[in-house]
């Protein structure tokens, strides 16, 4: 393929309620989605994360400026453009691991679409639907957690995440326990809150058969979650702590993670994602598919990924309406607890011209 031009998209789009975690709280999703055109096909992918380096270091600006000054430079400068050659060409630029992520994902988008090639088929799909889970955000109260809890399992989602922090941890999950009984699969989600010095209080969740606790400890800090697994009974989960799969046989080897929560764009996309998939896999290790609040164009490729044999434990693959009244592509709907895999070429989906539009707050290109 050849590159002809890369456009930035910026998109605002309201959630139906504020998302709170351990970091911040989100009233809207911000962000920007690539839209690739090259000599074949046409290709789209969004950037997961937002306007603030809250979750992690990367934010919706400075990915713009490490796409448009270093990533497509070295890009456009390829001979021959394939997703394959997109890593190591990019991969003297340090880190960035979601601005590359979401160049590759609109070039392998626009690849496979001019093969006529589903993502799925691309990445070993075993599965055509995969089971949702749902991240529930930390509340004022109980009553208005088990509220929220209780209307997600109502619309059929199979496994509930809650966001923990110090000061709401321990009650809600027993308030969840307690309310919805022990066959619930039930997990936390701590976004490096807490410290070792809280190994004791964390220990307080073994008595209420978690699935896992995800980074529980600061970030990258391989070494003390895995002197923090060896005080809990809870399997620790890492997410923002692993940028690749050589970090994941790190963590899997130090005992400092026992499932991994694989999000293609922490990774660098879905090729490295897949690895991750492989390597943990490959040590018996379970993973599930992360989330960012993705729109439909980042939420249809995570789908595609969730369905491959490693993916055992629901993800965070959540239904549209789960955040947005209304998607910029068609929605996703929860039948039976699951979403289904998209079948069509590429990510399967496109936005919608008139959506995009409503939502969209600057267009301009990036490349030439
Ligand atoms: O369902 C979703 O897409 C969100 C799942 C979720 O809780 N994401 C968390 C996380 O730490 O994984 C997150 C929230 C906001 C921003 C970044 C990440």
């Amino acid at each position: 393929m050849r590159l002809e031009r890369v456009e930035i998209v910026h998109v605002a789009i309201p959630l139906v309620t504020p998302f709170r975690t351990s970091f911040g709280t989100m009233t809207s999703k911000d962000t920007f989605l690539l839209r690739v055109v090259t000599d074949c096909a046409e290709g789209w992918s969004e950037f997961a994360a937002d306007p603030e380096p809250l979750y992690c270091p990367e934010f919706v600006a400075g990915a713009e400026i490490v796409l448009r000054d270093f990533l497509l430079p070295r890009v456009a400068a390829l001979p021959h453009l394939t997703t394959a050659a997109l890593a190591p060409a990019m991969a003297k630029v340090k880190g960035h691991e979601l601005a590359k992520a979401a160049l590759e994902t609109a070039v392998l988008d626009a690849e496979l679409r001019a093969h006529g090639m589903p993502l799925a088929t691309y990445l070993g799909a075993v599965r055509d639907r995969v089971p949702a889970g749902v991240s529930v955000g930390i509340r004022d109260s109980l009553p208005e957690l088990l509220e929220e809890v209780e209307r997600y399992l109502a619309e059929g989602y199979v496994r509930i995440k809650l966001k923990i922090e110090p000061g709401w941890d321990v009650e809600p999950v027993r308030a969840v326990r307690e309310r919805f009984g022990d066959g619930l699969p039930l997990q936390v989600d701590a976004n490096t809150a807490y410290t070792l010095a809280d190994a004791e209080h964390l220990r307080r969740l073994d008595a209420f058969g978690l699935l896992l606790i995800e980074e529980p400890l600061e970030e990258n800090n391989l070494h003390a979650h895995a002197l923090l697994q060896r005080r809990l009974g809870t399997p620790v989960c890492l997410d923002e702590s692993l940028h690749h799969a050589r970090d994941t046989a790190s963590a899997i080897a130090m005992d400092a993670c026992r499932v991994v929560n694989v999000k293609p764009a922490r990774v660098g996309g879905y090729l490295e994602a897949r690895r991750v998939h492989d390597v943990a896999h490959a040590h018996g290790v379970p993973v599930w598919c992360g989330g960012m609040l993705e729109t439909g164009i980042g939420r249809a490729p995570n789908l595609a990924l969730a369905a491959l044999p490693g993916f055992t434990l629901p993800g965070d693959t959540s239904a549209s309406g789960r955040y947005f009244a209304e998607d910029i592509t068609e929605p996703f709907v929860l039948e039976d607890g699951h979403l289904p895999v998209p079948a069509g070429p590429g990510i399967g989906v496109e936005p919608l011209p008139d959506a995009l539009r409503r939502f969209t707050r600057g267009r301009r290109d990036l490349y030439p």
